[in-house]
This record gives structure tokens, sequence and C-alpha cells, in this order.
């Protein structure tokens, strides 16, 4: 891996100024990028636990590009697609094909009640699409939390040894902008979009009942993170989707949702288990919401939807955040 780099990289390299050393793994590109490594600094670019924040001006697409390209790894994407969120779906898978993991093998599970309509899109030579039947629901609450389930079941009887990393995201999205191997980790939060990012942590919309398993208590947690996207390699994401699934489950035993579902569970999970690398609200941003200056670019975006035409039970979030 590290002599293709080195390759790659060689000849932007005075090697009479910068002699490295005989073996060295450490490449000097700051030569030729130096912008790559002026860190921003209007931005979280590190978490206290010393995991990456990820956002436009802090890495270097062609080169991340050319070590996990070598590597020859697999993406999966999961999207629900549920009653009438088929509606969403061909500017989703559209849009996918131009801006998410172009040029790696990418393997896109569609769950859906209606596979009639899945739209035919035109797939990238590497690209795989699976459509898969899932039950409707009467509640929104639980198709969407139900997908933790679904996902923890597609990991155990799919990927695990088949899949290196997966991602889950909403449907009700379109991407703008480049989300490729900057993304990869072992366990992948992303930063919600309504919660301002600056915001202090009393304030995120975390379940504060203590008799959920989903209870994050005043002054605890560290960034309030999406249910709309989240990943990881196959073996973190199968321990994420088992125990919010677990959780979910246990509070339902005991007649309790969590205020947001599984995004609640996902965010007690992600606190106790840190996110190796978290990616900044550019990774899921909201079509209704304005630029923030800290957003140079917006990558994927939620659309602006009438909630009380598409879901099946009611309603407009009832809380009062930006989501
Ligand atoms: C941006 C973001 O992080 N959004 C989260 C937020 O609300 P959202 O308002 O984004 O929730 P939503 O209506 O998009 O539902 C989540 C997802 O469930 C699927 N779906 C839902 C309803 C339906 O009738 N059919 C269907 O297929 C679909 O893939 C959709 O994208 O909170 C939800 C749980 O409270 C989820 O955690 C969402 O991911
Ligand atoms: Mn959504």
């Amino acid at each position: 891996m590290h002599k293709n780099i080195t390759e790659r990289y060689k000849n932007t390299h005075d090697s009479k100024k910068h002699t490295l050393q005989k073996n060295t793994k450490i490449i000097n590109i700051s030569k030729k990028k130096p912008q790559t490594f002026i860190m921003r600094t209007d931005v979280v670019t590190v978490t206290p636990w010393l995991s990456p924040v990820v956002w436009e001006g802090t890495f270097n697409a062609e080169l991340l590009d050319s070590i996990y390209l070598q590597k020859n790894i697999s993406i999966a994407a999961t999207v629900f697609a549920v009653g009438k969120y088929t509606m969403f779906l061909k500017d989703f898978l559209l849009t996918a094909q131009q801006h998410f993991f172009v040029g790696f093998h990418v393997h896109m599970y569609v769950f859906t009640d209606r596979p009639s309509e899945v739209p035919t899109v035109p797939l990238r030579a590497n690209w795989k699409l699976f459509v898969r039947m899932v039950p409707n629901s009467r509640r929104w609450q639980i198709i969407s939390a139900r997908r933790m389930e679904i996902i923890q079941t597609l990991i155990e009887d799919e990927l695990m040894n088949q899949t290196d990393y997966i991602f889950c995201l909403d449907v009700d999205s379109r991407f703008h902008g480049r989300w490729g191997s900057e993304s990869l980790g072992a366990l992948v939060a992303v930063i919600h979009p309504g919660q301002e990012f600056t915001y202090d942590r009393s304030r995120f919309p975390y379940e504060r009942h203590a008799s959920s398993s989903a209870f994050i208590a005043s002054g605890q947690g560290d960034f309030y993170y999406c249910g709309g996207a989240f990943g990881g390699n196959v073996q973190e994401v199968l321990q994420l989707t088992t125990t919010c699934r677990r959780n979910y489950e246990a509070d339902a035993a005991k007649g309790i949702e969590a205020a947001w579902q599984e995004e609640s569970h996902l965010n007690r999970y992600m606190w106790i288990n840190k996110p190796t690398k978290v990616l900044s609200p550019e990774y899921l941003w909201q079509d209704f919401k304005a630029w923030e200056p800290e957003i140079r670019l917006v990558r994927f975006s939620g659309v602006v939807k009438n909630y009380a035409a598409i879901r099946p039970n009611l309603a407009p979030p009832t809380q009062p955040t930006t989501k």
C-alpha cells in the first residue's frame, strides 16, 4: 500500500531538499497541497477522545481515495422506502450515483413494501442494487425504529465477512457533493444538522427519562447525532444495531418509546461507545435550513417534505427542536 502512495506522490517531492529516511512511511505531501494541512479553526476538528471530525477543508480526498482504492473495499448502504416514501427513491439513487463513493464497489440495499415502485436507474459499473421486502406499519415511528432490527439481520445473514463498511441512510434526502473514503471508520456518526453544533449539550433532545434505556442525563453526552445517517465497519454496526434494537424493544415491553425513537438509542450508544470518526453536518444537512457560515459544502441533505401527507400517522415533529 505505502509503495504505491509513495510512488504517486514522489514526483511532488524535491528529493534534494526533502530527503526521506530510507524505508520511511511518512510521506511529505505538504509541499503539494499545503492548504490541506491548515486545519479549520472555526469548527471542532477532533473530539476529546481523539476521533477526527470531518469537514470540508480538513482532508485530501485524492490521497484518501488512493489509500482505500488499493484495499479493494466494498461498501454497503441501506435505505428504507416504506409506504409513500418510495417517492424519494429516484432522486436518492440518481444523486448517490454521482456522489456516493464514486469509484468504489457499492452495494445498495433498498428495503420497501412496494417493490414495483422502485425506479429503474442506470447504475455505475461497480454498483449493485438489491431490493428487499419489509412490512409496512401503522406508525412511522415503528418504520423508522425497525430499521435497526432489519439492518442487524442483514449484516448477520449476508454482510458479515463479505462487506467491509456499511452506511445507513434516510431516503428523504439527496446527495449534492462528495461523500467518499474520508467518511470511513470503524464506528461513524453524523452530527445532527438541526442541533446547532455550538449548542450547550443540556439543550440536546436526548431521551431524558431515566426509565428509558436511551437515557442520557443532563450534563452528559458529547454531540447530538442524527438517526438519518450512520455507519462503520460491519462488525461495529452489528454491535450498534443489535444494542439499539434490544434497548428499543426492552423499552417497548415497558410501554416506553424514547423521544426520538432509534435516534435516541443511537445517541446513547454513541455516548457509551465513542465513534471513531465523526462527520460534520455537511453529511446530513436539511434543505429548509440556510447554510451556516461553517458549512462550506453540503454533501447530503434532507428534502423539504410534507410530513402529514406522507406519514401513515399524523404529523409533524412536536418536539421543540429544529428537526
Ligand atoms: C435527519 C434525521 O436524522 N432524521 C431522523 C429524524 O426524523 P425524520 O423527520 O428525518 O424522519 P423520516 O420521516 O425521514 O423517517 C426516517 C426514515 O424512515 C423511513 N420511513 C419513515 C416513515 C415512512 O412512512 N416510511 C419510511 O420509509 C425512511 O427511510 C425515512 O427516511 O428522526 C427519526 C426518528 O425519530 C429518524 O431517526 C430520522 O432518521
Ligand atoms: Mn428523514
